[in-house]
């Protein structure tokens, strides 16, 4: 679930994809992240939590390899007046992505509560228990541009789910992906996300809530 809403905030755009691996349409004021970022003031128990050695993982799940930019998916700028995020960004498929498939992990700064920004409209959590989220406001990857489904379809067709990463030297750390939703019994979502689609998950009731509280 995304925490608190506010106005977005851009300014300038890469146009185009070869700038040093950064994704076209990335804006100029934001950081491109390969990797999360970690804050400083994170404990070592949030640490812990967060960066594993591979052995210690259950055998069902199977961390990932996983880097940027994702040729998977496009940044665009939404241009349809009645799209409710006219004059922002979405992110949408550049490829038919198969129901259950992992499409990109939501990259950003990994803090604690004493570590957040209470504006931030990018702020998803990573890990409730040990009370940390990733901040995708000032530095991310192209997750940062997925919309939420409402106002635009009857519901999301993509969702975050906690997922380990390879980083090498027999660690694994977690980190929030975007997976495209299951195929369901009734196979109403089989194709999964079809090329040329916007990618939606749900923000959840609170981060609505919310906005209404700030207006
Ligand atoms: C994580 S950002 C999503 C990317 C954003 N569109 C951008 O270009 O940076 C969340 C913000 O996107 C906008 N947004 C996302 N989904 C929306 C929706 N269904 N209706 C209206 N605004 C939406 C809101 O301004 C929200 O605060």
């Amino acid at each position: 679930m995304l925490h608190r809403p506010r106005a977005t905030k851009s300014s300038g755009s890469h146009s185009g994809s070869g700038n040093a691996g950064i994704p076209r349409n990335w804006p100029s004021g934001i950081v491109y992240l390969r990797a999360p970022s970690y804050s400083k003031k994170l404990t070592n128990d949030a640490l812990k939590s967060l960066i594993v050695v591979k052995s210690v993982l259950p055998a069902t799940e199977q961390p990932r390899k996983s880097a940027g930019p994702y040729t998977n998916v496009k940044i665009t700028k939404i241009s349809n007046s009645s799209h409710p995020a006219h004059g922002q960004h979405g992110l949408f498929a550049s490829e038919r992505l198969l129901p259950d498939s992992f499409i990109l992990p939501y990259l950003g700064y990994i803090h604690d509560n004493s570590d957040m920004d209470g504006n931030s409209d990018y702020d998803l959590s990573l890990d409730r228990e040990v009370g940390v989220g990733v901040d995708s406001s000032k530095m991310g990857n192209e997750a940062r541009f997925i919309n939420d489904y409402r106002g635009l379809s009857a519901g999301p067709n993509a969702e975050f789910r906690e997922t380990w990463i390879d980083v090498g030297n027999s660690k694994v750390e977690k980190r929030m992906g975007v997976f495209v939703l299951r195929a369901g019994k009734s196979g109403k979502r089989a194709k999964g996300i079809a090329k040329g689609e916007e990618i939606l998950v749900s923000y959840g009731k609170g981060f609505w809530n919310e906005r209404q509280l700030d207006e």
